[in-house]
């Protein structure tokens, strides 16, 4: 380890993150990338830590994934790399998967708005949420919008951050000393692999480029997949559609639509463009939409091959956050796709913000690196794919978020927290499309009430 990047203190004195002692609690320059919901909170809670804050954004506004665009991408795919991307995935009728509760941060709860009090709401105010919260903590000033960054490179022990304005087309090179990478994963398509596809000559695209269910009026659709995405869309669109279709994986579910019918997963598209399915059904239809999530994509990040994505796995990142060579001057926030991220990502912020100023000590890289192959090894014994390693926390999840609670000096998350997501997740099987409005908000909304200080 080397000695305290501010007095030269032999290693020996000196954390992780560089400083010794007496130079903790230090004020670092960092970049951020990205003003949705990790962008926002990380902004948060490094000006909370005194650090030195700028946050690229290449949109106008705050807000991310949960600013609705109407616009679609010229390739409804989503393969062609020279499109004009579209950054949110929101569709018109879109209302959150979890109850604002958990869309709260620890100090700034979701409250229920006269916009749309539901417990389930509207992408709309999801948006409203976080211009509030933005408001509230200032972040808008650390804010440079219409600013896509399109390189960071390491030299000289600094990170070299190339970034674009997008009104004067003009690029500007800066220096930091940190970088948070805080720029989504929910815009690059991911989509199913199928036998014979060459041959469809019928409409295909993502559920990325999704916004109404008018333009499939009358079709035959086939959606491929059925986490919340598909389940929307199935909903959305067989009250106009012909047929819907729906082909899955597993987690069938048992709804009943007069014109929708579940099939197990495509065998292939044969020479008369019917799709058959592993379950031994054929059928011809109109337009495929896939609905099989999204890709992790960094193109403006050059880590020497340090970082790297591999099966749609992000790695090395010790603890979901640092490149064990790298830390802690590289960091990712909001990387576990499939979890409440916005408790997360402002644990992982804290957990961040006090890395930096030298409160909290990194293990040595070694450790690091041990903790993540740990991981891997946790999830080999559970038969979960490495591919999951960076969409979700199985089967470590209620450990991570106690850990990063601990790490912060905060109690263990509250019960509360954890039986709500389990509450969820059960509604969601037992309930699918009727449980945000079946949801019993006075059980939930005195057991939030009696057992912390949180309002919802
Ligand atoms: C259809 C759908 C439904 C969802 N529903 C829920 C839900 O109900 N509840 C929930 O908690 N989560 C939900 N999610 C997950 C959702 O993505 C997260 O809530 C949240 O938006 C993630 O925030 P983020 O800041 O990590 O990423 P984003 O919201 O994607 O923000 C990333 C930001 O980085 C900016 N950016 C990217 N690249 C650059 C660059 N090179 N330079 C400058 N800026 C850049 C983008 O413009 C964007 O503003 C849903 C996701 C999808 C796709």
């Amino acid at each position: 380890m080397a000695e305290c990047s501010v007095c030269a203190a032999p290693p020996a004195t000196v954390s992780f993150s560089r400083h010794c002692l007496r130079h903790a609690n230090r004020s670092v320059k960092v970049a951020v990338i990205g003003a949705g919901v990790s962008g926002l909170v990380a902004a948060r809670e490094l000006q909370r830590e005194n650090h030195s804050v700028v946050v690229f954004e290449q949109n106008d506004v705050v807000g991310g994934n949960w600013i609705y665009d109407p616009r679609t991408e010229s390739d409804p795919l989503g393969l062609d790399p020279n499109r004009e991307t579209i950054h949110s995935s929101i569709y018109v009728s879109l209302r959150t998967n979890l109850p604002r509760a958990l869309m709260s941060f620890r100090d700034f709860p979701f409250l229920r708005s006269r916009h749309d009090p539901r417990t389930f709401p509207s992408h709309e105010e999801v948006l409203r949420f976080l211009n509030l919260f933005s408001d509230r903590f200032g972040i808008r000033q650390l804010i440079r919008f219409g600013t896509r960054v399109v390189r960071v490179e390491r030299e000289n022990e600094e990170w070299v951050v190339e970034s674009l304005d997008r009104s004067s087309d003009s690029v500007t090179r800066e220096v930091f000393e940190a970088v948070v990478v805080c720029s989504g994963h929910n815009s690059i398509p991911r989509i199913a692999e199928i036998e014979g596809i060459e041959r469809w000559k019928g409409f295909q695209m993502h559920s990325h480029n999704y916004r109404v269910p008018q333009p499939f009026r009358h079709q035959v659709v086939l959606l491929i997949g059925y986490r919340h995405s598909a389940f929307d869309i199935m909903v959305d669109i067989s009250p106009v559609a012909k047929e819907v279709h729906v082909s899955v994986k597993d987690n069938r579910l048992d709804v009943k639509f007069e014109n929708v019918k579940y099939h197990d997963m495509i065998k292939c598209v044969n020479e008369d463009g019917s799709i058959s399915f592993q379950d031994g059904s054929t059928i011809f239809a109109d337009t495929i939409i896939h609905c099989t999530g999204y890709k992790y994509s960094f193109p403006y990040l050059d880590t020497n091959g340090i970082v790297e994505v591999q099966d749609h796995c992000v790695g090395p990142l010790y603890k979901h956050i640092f490149p064990p060579t790298l830390a802690p001057w590289l960091s990712f926030i909001g990387i576990p796709t499939q979890e409440p991220i916005f408790r997360i990502a402002e644990l992982q912020s804290m957990y961040v913000a006090r890395v930096l100023s030298g409160k909290n000590f990194l293990p040595q890289e070694e450790e690091m690196t041990e903790s993540i192959q740990y991981i891997y090894q946790e999830m080999e014994k559970n038969a979960l794919p490495k591919s999951s390693c960076s969409l979700s926390l199985r089967p470590l999840q209620t450990d991570y978020k106690h850990w990063l609670a601990a790490q912060n000096g905060l109690p263990h998350l509250e019960e509360w927290w954890e039986n709500l997501l389990i509450e969820c997740f059960k509604k969601w099987i037992e309930l699918p499309g009727k449980y945000k409005d079946q949801w019993d908000d006075a059980y939930w909304d005195g057991i939030i009430q009696t057992t912390s200080t949180f309002q919802i």
